[in-house]
């Protein structure tokens, strides 16, 4: 059974509907990113399955129990959920260790020393139970606020953008350290972040927001190669999109030739279609006869990139030849894959 089900929940501030009839599952022990741009509804959706925000149709499951539809409400401290905030919401007057056990219903004070003695030590926090927040750096205070919440042992850990006041130079060693503890202890989270990298780094799952929808759910490498629409496309990563009718199969014709799908294509023979090409599967070589010209040159360490022109299209290519200079004529050819036609 799903750990956290959201099945059509719709959401408004006054007369703004933020959220628009969003489905998504949480199976136990996955990290869901909740993606998207500034105000799409993402931290809404995390309001709700906290019981923070109100729903005004669909309904919300945790291990298969109704936590809101339209006949339930279940209290967000009874729904069994750990929350971590981008600011840590620890509090200040506190101890460490009186932060960790604030909240544990656990009897006895051996039986709450040793749960404490057990998150320390999974937070490498060891020793530094009597020291207050502000004693702390920021990545220690952030390894307070998931002691915290997992002392409490949640059917489902939400994190509200968690990495944000992190330094960029540890925090993907953070996002790791932390995916790592969450994967030993099989803990369901979901995950709110505007970061494609972080969602990459972080998550098994990423749910990708338009405007208070789903516009696609999935792996990364889903996302990224199969994405369904440009929206998803140009969210993932850098895109160039090219005319092309499909003439086999499995082989489109195009400005820079014909081009072969390692898979069979989803639209018919005869049919115009936009292909999506990732910069880094374009190559480029230098060619006297070659139909591109570059017109912008970037070195970027072990690759190149080059913006190439062609007819009236500009095309950001990465290419692993690094000696191509600017104004030189090129050959342009594909790297074999499966086409995503949009
Ligand atoms: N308390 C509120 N009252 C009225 N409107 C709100 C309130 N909170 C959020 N909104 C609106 O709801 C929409 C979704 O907000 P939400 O915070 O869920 O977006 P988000 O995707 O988490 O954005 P961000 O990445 O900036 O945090 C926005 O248009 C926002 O202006």
């Amino acid at each position: 059974m799903a750990t956290l089900q959201v099945n059509n929940v719709h959401s408004s501030y006054q007369n703004n509907v933020v959220l628009k009839g969003l489905d998504l599952t949480v199976e136990k022990g996955e990290i869901v990113a909740l993606l998207g741009p500034s105000g799409c509804g993402k931290t809404t959706l995390l309001r709700a399955i906290a019981g923070l925000q109100s729903i005004s149709a669909g309904e919300i499951r945790i291990n298969g129990k109704a936590v809101v539809s339209d006949k339930e409400f279940i209290a967000s401290e009874k729904r069994g959920i750990g929350m971590i905030f981008q600011d840590y919401a620890l509090f200040p007057h506190l101890t460490v260790a009186e932060n960790i056990l604030f909240g544990v219903k656990l009897a006895g004070k051996t039986n709450k020393a040793a749960k404490l003695d057990n998150m320390l030590a999974l937070v490498k926090l060891d020793g530094l139970g009597g020291r207050y927040p502000h004693e702390l750096s920021g990545g220690q205070q952030q390894r307070v606020s998931i002691a915290r919440a997992l002392a409490y042992e949640p059917e489902v850990l939400l994190l509200d953008e968690p990495f944000s006041n992190i330094d960029a130079k540890v925090r993907r060693e953070m996002m790791l350290e932390i995916r790592n503890i969450l994967k030993s202890h099989n803990i369901s989270a979901v995950f709110v972040t505007h970061s494609k990298d972080e969602a990459f780094v972080f998550a098994d799952k990423l749910a990708l927001f338009n405007q208070g929808k789903i516009a696609q759910c999935g792996d990364a490498e889903c996302l990224y190669l199969r994405p369904q629409d440009k929206y998803v496309a140009d969210f993932l990563g850098a895109s160039n999109y090219l005319e092309a009718t499909v003439i086999a199969a499995k082989r489109v014709s195009t400005l820079i030739g014909d081009i072969d799908s390692e898979q069979q294509l989803k639209a018919e023979i005869g049919s115009d279609v936009e292909l999506l090409l990732r910069p880094q599967q374009l190559q480029i070589a230098s060619s006297e006869s070659g139909t591109g010209e570059v017109i912008e040159r970037r070195f970027l360490g072990s690759i190149c990139q080059y913006l190439v022109s062609i007819g009236n299209k500009t095309l950001d290519i990465h290419s692993e030849y690094l000696d191509i200079k600017i104004g030189e004529k090129v050959a342009i050819t594909t790297t074999p894959h499966s086409l995503v036609l949009l």
